[in-house]
């Protein structure tokens, strides 16, 4: 805290005490002088004191709302500032509860307020995690367990379905550690050949096994004093797991076919796609392996618990692949709709092509089939956005029918007929619904 903050702070909790304890003595002493002028003189005291307690009151009245207006205003020029900028959504307090109490205008602040840290939080999550695409709430939650466990040196697990950021999330922990001037250095235990996975790990000495025809670090004494990720650590052989597990507690290692220990400045991260303590209860991971990595857990949700951030990534993937290019609002539909079982990963891919087969506009049709087959929930589409918040009826009823059509024609890729079968009308209802929402059916056909 900086002197002038201290100064601030000290004027304003002393001085308005100040003022009313001083409003208090001087209205004591003055009622006190009143009564002895008018007794001295044998004058009944009480009107004049009573006209000399109106005056008072109206003076600590005044003093009061000063104080108010004093403290409040700034407050309230900086809200009705903020509201006027657009960016805050509408905080009609028409949508308050009806039992909600107290000062209107301290609500309207309350709400201000809120939603003016929630943008601050999304702008330090930008500005700290660019390379981490996402606002929902599980993001923003995964982002802030980063920030705590980042700049300790406590191993971290994460779990998490294939293709959900896990190795990106560590790298981020990585550039926000102390090892970040250091290597980070990534080993995937599920793509080495079990035997070759120790030395690997531990590194090997020449002749330490046939083929060993020099001496190889590794990836411990690679990562230095940097951050060794180790990827789907589920897949770890037992054996390696007791090696690796000694390595942890000792911080020491002996590559393979070697005598002398080497010490391990790097830190640990680890993730995996499989349910460890199931492992652990099949015996297929070792028990006291699983608590020495599970002390601090980042679990990545998979890509449909977060529907919300598709649309934000699917452009992000573009950007980075064909930035010229724009997504069709029934393609952006169908990407929202679409269960991910690869998760981003897989949605990387779709981009990734469909930016090859399309023009300037990525249309349904460009997507892969799996997604056009396997819509999984095409009521749970988000509808755009409506004009305000007492939006027809009727323009919700359409948004949902043109939803539904555009889901049953990407199921049948454009063939109306079954479109119309899955919708439960008749074909001819269908061809008119078609010009009414001027919806070509050609973009399904593959
Ligand atoms: N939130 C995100 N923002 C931007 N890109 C992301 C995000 N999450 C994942 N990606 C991208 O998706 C791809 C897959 O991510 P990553 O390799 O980190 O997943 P993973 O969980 O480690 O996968 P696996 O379990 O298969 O190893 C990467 O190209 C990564 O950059």
């Amino acid at each position: 805290m900086t002197m002038k903050d201290l100064r601030f702070n000290i004027n304003l909790y002393v001085i308005i005490p100040v003022i009313f304890a001083g409003l208090t003595i001087l209205s004591l002493l003055s009622a006190y002088r009143l009564t002895r002028f008018y007794l001295d003189r044998h004058l009944p005291p009480e009107w004049p004191l009573l006209a000399w307690g109106a005056v008072l009151t109206t003076l600590t009245f005044a003093c009061g709302l000063l104080v108010v207006k004093f403290l409040i205003a700034p407050v309230r020029r900086f809200v009705d500032r903020t509201q006027t900028m657009g960016v805050l959504r509408d905080i009609g307090m028409e949508n308050d509860p009806p039992h909600a109490t107290g000062d209107p205008e301290l609500h309207r602040f309350e709400r201000v307020f809120d939603q003016v840290t929630e943008i601050l939080s999304k702008v330090e999550a930008r500005t700290l995690f660019p390379e981490i695409v996402g606002q929902s709430t599980a993001i923003r939650a995964v982002l802030n367990q980063i920030l705590k466990v980042a700049p300790t040196d406590a191993i971290v697990l994460i779990a998490g379905e294939t293709g959900t950021g896990k190795e990106l999330v560590a790298h981020s922990i990585h550039r926000h550690s102390r090892h970040q001037s250091h290597p980070f250095v990534a080993m995937n235990c599920a793509a080495i050949p079990e035997g070759l996975l120790e030395s690997e790990l531990f590194g090997h000495e020449k002749g330490a096994f046939t083929g060993a025809v020099n001496r190889k670090p590794g990836k411990m004494e690679l990562a230095g004093a940097g951050t060794l990720f180790l990827d789907e650590i589920g897949d770890m052989p037992l054996e390696t797991q007791a090696k690796m597990l000694r390595a942890l507690e000792e911080k020491r290692i002996v590559r393979v076919g070697g005598i002398h220990p080497i010490t391990v400045a790097a830190r640990f991260i680890a993730a995996t796609n499989k349910n460890l303590p199931e492992m652990v209860q099949q015996e297929l991971f070792r028990q006291d392996l699983f608590y020495r990595l599970n002390v601090f857990v980042i679990q990545l949700p998979p890509l449909r618990e977060r529907r919300e951030d598709i649309p934000l990534l699917a452009e992000h993937l573009l950007d980075q692949v064909a930035p010229e290019k724009h997504f069709a609002p029934a393609t952006m539909h169908l990407l929202t709709a679409h269960a991910w079982p690869g998760n981003v990963r897989e949605l990387q891919n779709a981009i990734q092509s469909a930016a090859v087969l399309a023009g300037a506009t990525i249309e349904p049709n460009h997507l892969p089939s799996a997604i056009l087959q396997n819509i999984t929930t095409p009521l749970q589409t988000p509808a755009p956005p409506l004009p305000n918040g007492a939006a027809a009826l009727d323009e919700r009823l359409r948004t949902i029918e043109k939803q539904m059509i555009v889901n049953a024609l990407s199921q049948t890729r454009g063939v109306q007929k079954q479109a119309a079968e899955i919708l439960g009308i008749k074909e001819r209802s269908l061809w008119h619904r078609l010009k009414k929402y001027e919806i070509d059916a050609g973009v399904f056909k593959r």
